[in-house]
């Protein structure tokens, strides 16, 4: 039996989908963790412990580093709720053109029963622009970039792209009408709307601060639905504030944007709603499972993509550092109790490397002396032996 233990709101399709050789929340030593944005970066992970899943993207609430050096398998669920995030965004991309905001607030202060003459005076206030036609650019072209990129362009608007990372599969889903550009000074220099989606780490905080921002168009409209940080929220009041940016929608308050006008604050929801809740759950279930399982290391953040079939009877897996003679050590600890090694597979991801070893003879063999000899390897994290089921 595996033992799971959630935090935050999982959906229940997603702990559905756990087999019977799972149990959820029944014990303080679980072998996984399945979370959403629950912040762990001060969190003691236990000794038991062998994975954490973020159903979701962004893992910057999971100490990666501490999580590596005590080999536990960190993953993600790419593109579970980019759709989400996109339909948001546009719907604030139309708000925001439309003052739909202020025009609710106008409607909801004059209630008096025949406000229709007032309001036929008074409606030129909230005169808006179409989007078709109007520029936005997109920084970050992954999972979320990309949808809003495509949809962008599909309600009329020009599209400018910028992300230097770009992987491959990510540039097939981006329509090539998305004119790419070299850097965010060329991306958001014309741009009516500039929105950001990228994951946070030391070279994206503050990605969009005063000197991008003076950069942008006067007018703009800004948008941060990746996390707190990215677009200094300082930069971002002053550019408001001098009329430099017309409007500032962000998923991530905080009391220095509270209560202005033309900053519009949603209480991180660009992942919440049903459809994401349950793709995030579901596939986060999988992933789980697929790991304890068989050790499985697909869209693992702090190992190397490995899909090895298993098809042995047992599999020893090795999470160690990417030095030299680590795959020699490792077999020699094998053949020195006689085991015969069927499969062997190894990649390694910047420092950290994973071994596979598929066996068929470990029946009856002193399984907790391997473990612990090549636990012993001063270079390994963690070692665990899985058996077919
Ligand atoms: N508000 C919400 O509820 C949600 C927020 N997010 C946030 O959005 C972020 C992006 O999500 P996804 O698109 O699913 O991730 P993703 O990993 O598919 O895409 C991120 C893209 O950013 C690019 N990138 C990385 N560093 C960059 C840089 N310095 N400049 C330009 N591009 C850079 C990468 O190459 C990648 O293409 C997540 O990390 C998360 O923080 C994601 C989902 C929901
Ligand atoms: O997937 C992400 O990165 C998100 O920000 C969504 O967060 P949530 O799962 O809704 O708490």
């Amino acid at each position: 039996m595996y033992e799971v233990k959630t935090f935050n709101a999982i959906a229940q399709a997603g702990l559905d989908t756990f087999t019977d050789d799972f149990e959820i929340n029944q014990t303080d030593e679980p072998d996984a963790y399945l979370i959403r944005s629950v912040n762990l970066l001060q969190a003691e992970l236990p000794e038991s412990l062998k994975t954490i899943v973020r159903a979701g993207a962004g893992v910057n609430n999971v100490p990666l580093g501490r999580a590596t050096a005590q080999g536990i398998a960190v993953f993600n669920t790419p593109g579970s709720n980019a759709n989400a995030v996109k339909e948001l965004v546009v719907s604030l991309m139309i708000a925001t053109a439309r003052n739909l905001f202020e025009a609710h607030n106008y409607s909801d202060e004059h209630t008096e029963a025949d406000v229709s003459q007032r309001t036929e005076k008074d409606k030129t206030k909230f005169n808006g622009t179409e989007l078709a036609g109007k520029r936005l650019a997109v920084i970050g072209l992954g999972n979320v970039g990309s949808l809003v990129a495509n949809a962008a362009l599909a309600l009329g608007m020009k599209v400018i792209g910028y992300d230097p990372y770009l992987s491959a599969n990510a540039a097939w889903r981006i329509n090539n009408r998305v004119k790419r550009v070299d850097s965010i000074k060329n991306a958001v220099k014309n741009a009516d709307f500039v929105t950001i989606h990228v994951p946070k780490n030391n070279e994206t905080i503050g990605l969009l601060g005063t000197k991008e921002i003076t950069e942008m168009k006067d007018g703009a409209v800004l948008f941060n639905y990746s996390r707190i940080g990215i677009v200094d929220n300082k930069a971002a009041v002053k550019a408001i504030r001098s009329q430099k940016i017309s409007h500032y929608c962000t998923d991530f308050g905080e009391p220095i944007i509270a209560d202005q006008e033309k900053i519009t604050i949603t209480p991180h929801i660009g992942g919440s709603t049903l459809e994401a809740e349950t793709n995030g759950a579901v596939q986060g279930a999988n992933t789980v499972m697929n790991y304890l399982e068989e050790g499985d290391t697909t869209h693992c953040v702090n190992l190397p993509n490995m899909q090895v079939p298993f098809e042995t009877a047992y599999r020893v897996t090795v999470i160690h550092q990417n030095v030299p003679n680590m795959v020699g050590q490792i077999s020699t600890q094998i053949a020195n109790r006689e085991i015969n090694i069927e499969n062997m597979a190894n990649a390694a991801k910047e420092k950290v490397a994973y071994t596979v070893i598929d066996v068929d003879d470990l029946q009856g063999k002193d399984q907790e002396g391997l473990i612990s000899a090549l636990e012993g390897i001063k270079e390994v994290y963690k070692v665990r032996v899985i058996k077919h089921r």
